[in-house]
């Protein structure tokens, strides 16, 4: 029987989720699934078996911290789905993670894989921490006293994490390390976004970035907005939103704002970005006390009139409560759920084209894709070839999309979900677990 929203259903996932917040990224992907799932026809079965993650792993992490004290933080895995190859998906530290936003986060993975075609499923991790009240020596305990109780959830054929919010090349090195010395040699295809002297890809740190401006690029073309005609802002300063933001600077835009965890910054002239990445690398990473633009709150610079608004910092900072005050013609979601899908119908209604997370910010996957295969191949590619490559497949990945979206009479988000999920689906079919 096709999935219907009204029907009572008796699986694993019950309507309406279980204790969900008014707004959370759960919630939202889930409305998203629904939709796709009855232009699909999806069957109750094959419904249930989607909106279920595979696994979810919550372990106790305890750290001698350097006063000596021992402080136990809680770290999860979630495997939502490894139909498509093995799972994938970033690792975020953060004060505030939990399973629900994990789970979420994994299953945007699953659909972001398959959207862009690496043979991959989804997964994502977190540590319920504050990285900024951790000294060095307790962050390097802390991943590899977590990495050590996921040693049966990793694995270069089984679960391959990557950098996600406030962890990077230092924290993937940490966790290869671990890993390589419990398997008593050199696994280097267990993690991605690893330094390049550890096996690691070129091009992977700015891969995100660099994948949000090519399909920025051609969202711009698809509007008839020529790129350094164009202004932007861009809400979050660390991987994503610092490479997004130099690379629309490189194609001649008017990038007004930025902004980090400690405000928005607006010059109505331009920022020079490459300055303001200098200011941050010198300022801990961060944007406080620049002083080459005025002072906003982050929720005035979503508000700000411009053409490309790229949210590249956490979920649902667009919402019912500001979508209808926001002023730009194209959204690119570099962060991954920035939109609450509440939201969607608003931004739709105002003619704002939303480039989707699950499209917009899977350059990361995709140059983790080619980390994993010059790992495994013991063979190591250009920054040139990267790129060339990378650019290749995130354009493809949007004119398919776009096709999508023409043929069905829908957003580009919900292109992105039928098509993500039909290809899930069928793959499963095919395999026969799904019977
Ligand atoms: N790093 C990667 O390769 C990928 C990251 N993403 C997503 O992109 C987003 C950002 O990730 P990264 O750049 O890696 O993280 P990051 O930790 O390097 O940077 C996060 C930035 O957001 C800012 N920020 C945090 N809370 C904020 C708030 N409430 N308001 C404004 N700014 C705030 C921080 O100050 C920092 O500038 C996340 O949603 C992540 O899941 C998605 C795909 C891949
Ligand atoms: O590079 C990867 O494997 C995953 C990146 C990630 O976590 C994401 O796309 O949200």
């Amino acid at each position: 029987m096709p999935y219907n929203k009204n029907m009572h259903t008796t699986g694993y996932y019950k309507e309406p989720g279980p204790k969900l917040d008014e707004e959370s990224p759960f919630k939202s992907m889930m409305e998203r699934f629904r939709f796709a799932a009855e232009i699909l026809e999806l069957d109750e079965g094959m419904f249930q078996y989607l909106a279920s993650p595979v696994k979810q792993v919550i372990v106790s992490v305890p750290v001698v911290m350097d006063s000596g004290d021992i402080q136990v933080f809680e770290g999860y895995r979630v495997i939502h789905d490894n139909v498509l190859g093995p799972s994938k998906g970033g690792i975020r530290y953060a004060p505030d993670v939990n399973l629900e936003e994990v789970k979420a986060l994994a299953s945007w993975m699953t659909w972001k894989c398959a959207i862009v075609n690496v043979p991959f499923g989804g997964a994502k991790g977190g540590v319920r921490c504050d990285p900024n009240q951790l000294s060095r020596n307790e962050l390097e305990r802390l991943t590899r006293r977590y990495t050590a109780n996921m040693l049966e959830v990793f694995g270069p054929d089984r679960d391959i994490p990557a950098p996600d919010m406030n962890t990077d090349e230092q924290i993937m090195a940490w966790i290869m390390d671990t890993y390589s010395m419990n398997a008593h040699k050199t696994e280097n295809a267990v993690v991605t976004g690893k330094p390049i002297i550890l096996g690691g890809s070129h091009g992977r740190k700015e891969a995100t970035g660099r994948g949000v401006v090519t399909v920025t690029l051609a969202a711009l073309n698809k509007a008839g907005i020529a790129p350094n005609k164009c202004t932007t802002v861009v809400q979050g300063f660390g991987n994503v939103g610092s490479v997004s933001a130099k690379l629309m600077y490189e194609q001649g835009s008017k990038v007004i704002a930025i902004s980090d965890i400690t405000g928005g910054y607006y010059n109505e002239n331009g920022i020079d970005i490459p300055e303001a990445m200098e200011y941050a690398k010198k300022n801990d990473n961060s944007l406080e006390g620049y002083s080459e633009a005025d002072k906003i709150t982050n929720d005035e610079l979503l508000q700000l009139e411009c053409d490309v608004l790229i949210p590249a910092a956490k979920e649902d900072q667009i919402s019912p409560r500001n979508a209808d005050k926001i002023n730009a013609r194209i959204i690119a979601e570099g962060a991954n759920g920035p939109i609450t899908a509440n939201a969607d119908s608003i931004l739709e209604d105002k003619g704002i084209m939303v480039v989707p997370d699950i499209l917009a910010n899977a350059g990361g996957v995709t140059v983790s894709y080619f980390e994993w295969v010059q790992d495994r191949q013991g063979y190591f590619w250009t920054e040139e070839r990267v790129n060339r490559r990378l650019n290749r497949m995130m354009r493809a990945a949007f004119d398919n999309l776009f096709n999508v979206r023409e043929e069905h009479d829908i957003t580009l988000r919900q292109a992105a979900y039928v098509f993500g999920i039909n290809k899930v689906a069928t793959t499963l079919r095919m395999r026969g677990i799904y019977a």
